[in-house]
């Protein structure tokens, strides 16, 4: 039998940061045809592995090969692209430029006298989303595309070089139910078109739903590869984390009975985005903003922790009325946040884990003004042993931390002030499993500790832990169910199916 060489394969690799070893000898091989997962916690080197079979940064040592023959040298970009492209969570579209700019950005074909011609671009732009069944205007401002038609977009952008693999880097991690159903079966129309896919997630659920082959990276190193109905969950979490798979769960006490509220939203309306929402959530009480991404949570929540303000109706935080669509104002009532997007409401990238981590709380680290160094660091260290944070030490700036060690950072500077009312929104985007349990776990603590929480997401796991959970439907509060639901019931509703949760 003659077997075809590997769509890529990668040996001996390792690649080291300053004193941080990000893939030590690590391997992996991915045969034609496959949808291969990458999966592994925090830090374990799957980002690091990415950047260099896209040939993005070489490796200290170690060999790519793409279907038998030597990967091509770094500066050779073209012969990269016919091989290999990366869908990543932040786009690499430019968003000033229509979707046929894009496309076809920097091969234009000149006509006489150097002119490029539009006519040509706009209907070859519209033939090669043709080919890949991609519905999207070539005349649209790529800022105007959502997640999902971004991603086909660059789905078939890669496509048009040639390249028939194709890595999805948590790609789900902003798409709700109905547009992960749909890149699923784009995934397998085109897997069954002989393109391959490298598929990065921390959602056991989707490599069970759609790879044929998983490889564990754990600390730097391979740790397995293995079909995927071969292994079962329980040993594939053990073979990311290196113990065995603890039991979740634990029944919460929930609030005291004579517990106050910590958060009055009355009659708040922000035409465009909800309508009317009125809730309470007591001291120690945690509840959930379940809905799709367009349903509204995201920007109550953000309305509550100033980030937006209402046109109409009150936020009361801790008996206080903060001034609204003011962040201070927010924090000084008594909020700690985790906002959406840590790469623009989150961190400051250049800036040390130890001065990201207490970015909030200046007045805790010496007289106004002052910042005692020594202080502030006692304090970044105690974080980063309470979240179990994985790092060299709190001086290193957050941009040379893992994506989930970065979202750790953030939820650590929420707590930083002992907030009366934590407001977490999609807290667990891309945080593997041990780690969530683990952030939920700080959360539930937290919450016995007296404090409200506000958990805005579409995540089944985040929601559990909730004693409440209000599903919001197209801007308004259209449900209510206790803990206990089931996941259907639950999605269900957040699509707009009545199954009658209240
Ligand atoms: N540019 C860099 N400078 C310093 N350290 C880095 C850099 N890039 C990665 N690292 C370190 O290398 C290790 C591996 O990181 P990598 O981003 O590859 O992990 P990952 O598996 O992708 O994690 P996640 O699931 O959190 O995205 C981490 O300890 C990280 O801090």
């Amino acid at each position: 039998m003659v077997t075809a060489a590997p769509v890529v394969e990668a040996t001996g690799i390792t690649k080291q940061f300053g004193s941080t070893v990000a893939l030590r000898d690590a391997a992996i091989r991915i045969d034609q045809g496959q949808t291969h997962a990458l999966v592994g916690r925090n830090g374990a080197g799957k980002s690091t592995l990415v950047s260099i079979l896209t040939g993005l940064q070489p490796p200290d040592a170690g060999e790519v090969r793409f279907g038998g023959e030597p990967a091509p040298r770094l500066a050779d970009r073209d012969a990269w692209r016919q091989r290999v492209a990366c869908v990543y969570q932040k786009s690499t579209i430019i968003p000033e430029l229509t979707v046929a700019e894009n496309l076809f950005l920097n091969r234009h074909d000149h006509g006489r006298g150097g002119l490029i011609n539009w006519k040509t671009v706009h209907s070859r732009a519209r033939e090669l989303l043709d080919t890949w069944s991609v519905d999207v205007d070539v005349r649209t401002p790529a800022r105007e595309l959502d997640v999902e038609q971004r991603q086909f977009v660059e789905i078939a952008r890669a496509l048009s070089f040639g390249a028939r693999f194709i890595i999805l880097d948590e790609p789900t991690a902003q798409l709700d139910a109905a547009a992960i159903n749909r890149l699923f079966a784009r995934i397998n129309d085109l897997q069954r078109q002989g393109v391959t896919f490298l598929f990065i997630s921390h959602h056991l659920q989707e490599i069970y739903g759609i790879c044929d082959m998983v490889t564990v990276f754990r600390d730097a190193q391979h740790i397995l590869t293995a079909a995927v109905d071969e292994l079962p969950r329980a040993e594939l979490v053990g073979a990311m984390t290196g113990e065995a798979a603890a039991e979740v769960g634990g029944d919460r006490r929930g609030p005291s009975a004579d517990a106050v509220d910590v958060l009055k939203v009355d009659d708040m309306s922000l035409p465009g985005a909800y309508d009317d929402v009125s809730f309470r959530i007591r001291a120690g009480e945690i509840v959930g903003l379940a809905g799709a991404a367009s349903s509204g949570r995201i920007e109550i929540a953000e309305t509550v922790v100033g980030l937006r303000a209402a046109a109409s109706g009150t936020v009361e935080i801790a008996g206080t009325r903060p001034r609204p669509g003011s962040v201070p104002a927010a924090l000084k009532a008594g909020v700690g946040f985790v906002p959406q997007d840590r790469h623009h409401q989150g961190l400051v990238p250049e800036m040390s884990i130890a001065d990201n981590g207490t970015l909030t709380i200046p007045e805790r680290l010496g007289p106004s003004g002052f910042i005692d160094g020594r202080r502030r660091d006692h304090f970044a260290t105690t974080m980063i042993e309470n979240l179990a944070i994985k790092t060299p030490g709190p001086e290193l700036p957050v941009s040379g931390l893992s994506g989930g060690n970065q979202q750790k950072v953030v939820m650590a500077r929420a707590l930083a002030n002992d907030p009366d009312l934590l407001v977490l929104i999609n807290p667990t985007a891309g945080v593997d499993v041990r780690s969530k349990e683990f952030l939920l776990g700080k959360v539930e603590e937290i919450a016995e500790s007296g404090t409200g929480v506000l958990i805005a997401s579409d995540e089944l796991d985040d929601l559990r832990l909730c004693d409440r959970v209000l599903v919001v439907f197209q801007g308004r509060v259209v449900g209510e169910t206790a803990r206990g639901w089931h996941d259907h019931q639950l999605v269900a509703a957040m699509e707009g199916v009545d199954l009658d949760v209240r």
